[in-house]
């Protein structure tokens, strides 16, 4: 089993110009958890990361992988997997076909190749042309080609985008599997409602400089527990409902505020009594009032 190693970013900087992209960022990644990069877009998050894989050299400072850079590993492919964003793949080649190529080109095994198409849910189609994929089965094949050296460390740039809910779950326990298995697992979002169920630990950046890291925790607003508001030209049909459902509630002035629920469970509820609804949202948790607080305005989350 493949152990992870830190990832260290030390004072890391990128100036483009006139645009400092990334400023005076130092933070580091352990093994065993799994981190998210967070921040809004043009923050920065791709810029750090294709400096950490030697993709663009920083103005200054460095970012390391068990304390060497990208460029002078011995064995790059089996020590980091990376998957970036928009990853090109030849669209008339197929998916066991690319990752043949990597595997020659890296001088892996080529029997990963097929271990990795089957851990992301690709095996069956393995022999069909990448131009044909959906952006989900894409991102998977990413996913794929970062595992193929069986490496301790995970790199990979926003890999929910694209998802569908079963892959968005899917991929939230597969990023914990790693971690748990020793893993070092460092993942970025513009958004921390995708990630938060499957972080440990948050790297939040604006403007290209550090204004957070800790545990996911250290975001919590005591008490705030996520709700659901919904709301009915005929609350009081509404309110019978959910009582009669067995559902927890409270009349607040936006609307009722209903507890252990999902939106979609509400919505059925509210069908199956015959109640119109005129709005069903979640109320913003605690977590992403503390994560828009730290990056400002201007994020598009
Ligand atoms: N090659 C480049 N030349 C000039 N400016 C660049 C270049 N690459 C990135 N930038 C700028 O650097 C800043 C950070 O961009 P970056 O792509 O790293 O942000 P990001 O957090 O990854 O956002 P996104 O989620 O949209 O990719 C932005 O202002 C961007 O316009």
């Amino acid at each position: 089993m493949p152990t992870g190693v830190p990832i260290e970013f030390a004072g890391l900087t990128k100036r483009f110009g006139p645009v400092a992209a990334v400023s005076d960022l130092s933070f580091t990644v352990e093994p065993g958890r799994v981190t998210g990069f967070l921040g809004p877009n043009g923050a920065g998050k791709t810029t750090s990361l294709r400096m950490l894989l030697g993709l663009v050299a920083p103005t200054s400072g460095s970012a390391t992988i068990g304390g060497t850079r990208y460029r002078d590993l011995a064995s790059p492919l089996t020590t980091v997997g990376a998957a970036l964003e928009a990853a090109s793949f030849h669209p008339g080649r197929s998916a066991r076909d690319h990752l043949r190529v990597y595997a020659q080109a890296g001088r892996i095994d080529p029997q990963r190749v097929d271990i990795a198409l089957g851990i992301v849910g690709l095996s069956e189609y393995a022999n069909r042309r990448v131009g044909g994929y959906s952006l989900g089965m894409r991102q998977r094949l990413g996913l794929a080609g970062a595992l193929l050296g069986d490496p301790g460390v995970l790199v990979l740039d926003e890999p929910i985008n694209g998802l569908d809910p079963e892959g968005i779950k899917w991929i939230r326990g597969f990023l914990r599997t790693l971690a748990a298995e020793g893993r070092t697992v460092l993942v970025s979002s513009h958004l921390l409602s995708e990630v938060q169920q499957s972080v440990d630990e948050v790297v939040i950046i604006a403007r290209g400089t550090l204004v957070h890291r800790g545990p996911l925790s250290s975001l919590e607003i005591e008490g705030a527990a996520t709700k659901v508001i919904v709301d009915s030209p005929n609350r009081e049909a509404l309110a019978a409902a959910l009582t009669a459902a067995s559902a927890s509630f409270e009349i607040a002035r936006a609307g009722i505020l209903v507890s252990g629920l999902e939106p979609a469970e509400i919505g059925h509820i509210a069908f199956v009594a015959g109640v119109e609804v005129s709005s069903l949202h979640r109320q913003k948790s605690g977590l992403e009032d503390s994560f828009l607080a730290l990056v400002g305005e201007g994020g598009s989350l």
